[in-house]
């Protein structure tokens, strides 16, 4: 028998508590072995459950796991940085392999993880942590593992997919699809994490370190959410034939690595632009499989649920046949990241001008200064003496987008820019 210590019990860890007792037989002989849920860490021992389970087992002291020489398996799933961290490497210190959904610490710490997870012999498995139940970490590592990968695309955050989806498709409000997606589990404890795309930068930051086989510092990664996303930029987005996401990108480019996650337009054509509600995708392509795409759940307690018990088989049938873990992954690159102001892109800008002749011209004339060609102008309906204007540039160095923004804003014809949004062709 491989005894577990689960650490929390909220929407995944109640998830992985039932799937366990649902298919116990089958993941028996799965395994080759019973899996037994020996002790649960809690905050809150006294809060009321809707799971049927002996008191006895909950704890809120993680020494009755650390310290439990029978426990082989550490299952966390607290979520956010502190305590999780620190549990993690106690338990693998302590010789347990360890199975987490937690992006954030790995995404933080995955070389120290890793190195002492392979020091000790012992497993650590993150299925959980990308794109809730789409099983992306084990092909990275093992299915495409005769690959090249050269680009990966990703819509990496059930929550900002839900709510761009709810907004677009159904002109709903921003808060209140949030409100939505966090009663059905899909946000982070804390929401921000979501919608200012710094999940999504987790979970892009722990795929490039597997499918670039370099370590990723987070810092370099450009990051920027969907607070700034409006009801118009999405009907706009509609009228040119995209749709708005949260894409997270990682691919060569000739100084490094190009690693971001921001709002883009896609092409209402391209696969990732089907994929909406909670649903992920990872679009990647490698030098031999060419293009792949896994698509399902990224959020929610049953898919990533259904990610982590599949961790925790792993790991039992390893720990119960004594098969040491062998994990060549290491990290051999050490790739630079590069700036997301050498990146070139097309974009997408709005801005409100006064309604006088000539505006237009000062703007244009800014843009050919900096070496910026426009691909569209759309200039909407009067709303009193203000102009809204939509244009499309043809690819061009975000610095130089950066430059003309700077002296468009300068322009005393120009009201505001409110928005600008990279048009990223797949
Ligand atoms: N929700 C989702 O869709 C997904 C979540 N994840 C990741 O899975 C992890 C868990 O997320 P989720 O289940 O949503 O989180 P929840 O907030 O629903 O559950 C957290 C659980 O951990 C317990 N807990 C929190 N802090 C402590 C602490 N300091 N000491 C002991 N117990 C603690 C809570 O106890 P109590 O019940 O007493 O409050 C609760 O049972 C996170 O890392 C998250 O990023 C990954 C993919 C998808
Ligand atoms: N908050 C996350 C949960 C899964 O990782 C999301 O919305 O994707
Ligand atoms: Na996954």
């Amino acid at each position: 028998m491989i005894k577990i210590g689960l650490l929390g019990l909220g929407t995944v860890g109640s998830g992985v508590f039932s799937i366990l007792e649902k298919h116990a037989e089958t993941i028996k002989r799965k395994v080759g072995t019973d899996l037994k849920i020996e002790k649960v860490l809690v905050k809150d021992k006294d809060k009321q459950r809707d799971l049927d389970f002996d008191d006895q087992i909950l704890t809120d002291d993680i020494d009755e796991i650390i310290n439990n020489k029978d426990i082989d398996l550490l299952v966390e799933l607290i979520g956010g940085e502190n305590p999780a961290y620190n549990y993690i490497i106690a338990a693998l210190n302590s010789g347990k392999s360890v199975v987490t959904a937690n992006k954030l610490v790995i995404a933080k710490y995955e070389q120290e993880i890793m190195g002492l997870a392979r020091e000790k012999g012992v497993q650590i498995n993150y299925e959980g942590s990308v794109a809730g139940g789409i099983p992306v970490i084990r092909p990275l590592k093992e299915s495409f593992a005769a690959n090249k990968i050269e680009r990966l695309y990703g819509i990496l955050n059930g929550t900002t997919n839900y709510i761009l989806t709810k907004m677009t498709n159904e002109e709903r409000e921003f808060d209140e699809v949030l409100a939505e997606a966090q009663s059905l589990g899909y946000a982070e404890r804390d929401p921000h994490s979501d919608i200012s795309g710094a999940d999504a930068a987790y979970k892009i930051s722990i795929l490039s370190s597997i499918a670039f086989e370099t370590s990723i510092d987070l810092n370099g990664v450009y990051v920027e959410g969907i607070e700034g996303i409006e009801l118009e930029d999405i009907k706009l987005a509609e009228e040119l034939g995209y749709v708005i996401k949260l894409l997270a990108i990682a691919k060569y480019h000739q100084d490094g690595l190009d690693v971001r996650v921001h709002p883009a337009f896609i092409s209402k054509e391209h696969p990732l632009a089907l994929v909406n509600d909670v649903y992920n995708a990872i679009y990647l392509h490698g030098d031999a499989v060419g293009d792949v795409m896994s698509y399902g759940q990224g959020a929610g307690r049953m898919p990533t649920a259904s990610a982590v018990v599949a961790d925790i088989m792993q790991a039992a049938r390893d720990i119960y046949y004594q098969r040491p873990e062998v994990d060549n992954l290491d990290s051999i690159y050490n790739h630079d990241l590069v700036n997301i102001s050498q990146v070139e892109n097309s974009f997408y800008l709005r801005l409100q001008v006064k309604d006088k002749p000539g505006v237009l011209a000062q703007i244009t004339k800014i843009f050919g200064e900096n070496q910026v060609s426009l691909a569209s102008v759309i200039q909407k309906h009067r709303l009193s003496e203000i102009v809204p204007i939509v244009l499309v540039t043809h690819q061009v160095k975000e610095e130089n987008i950066n430059k003309s923004l700077t002296a468009i804003k300068g322009l005393d014809d120009v009201i505001s820019i409110k928005n600008l949004i990279r048009v990223e062709e797949l």
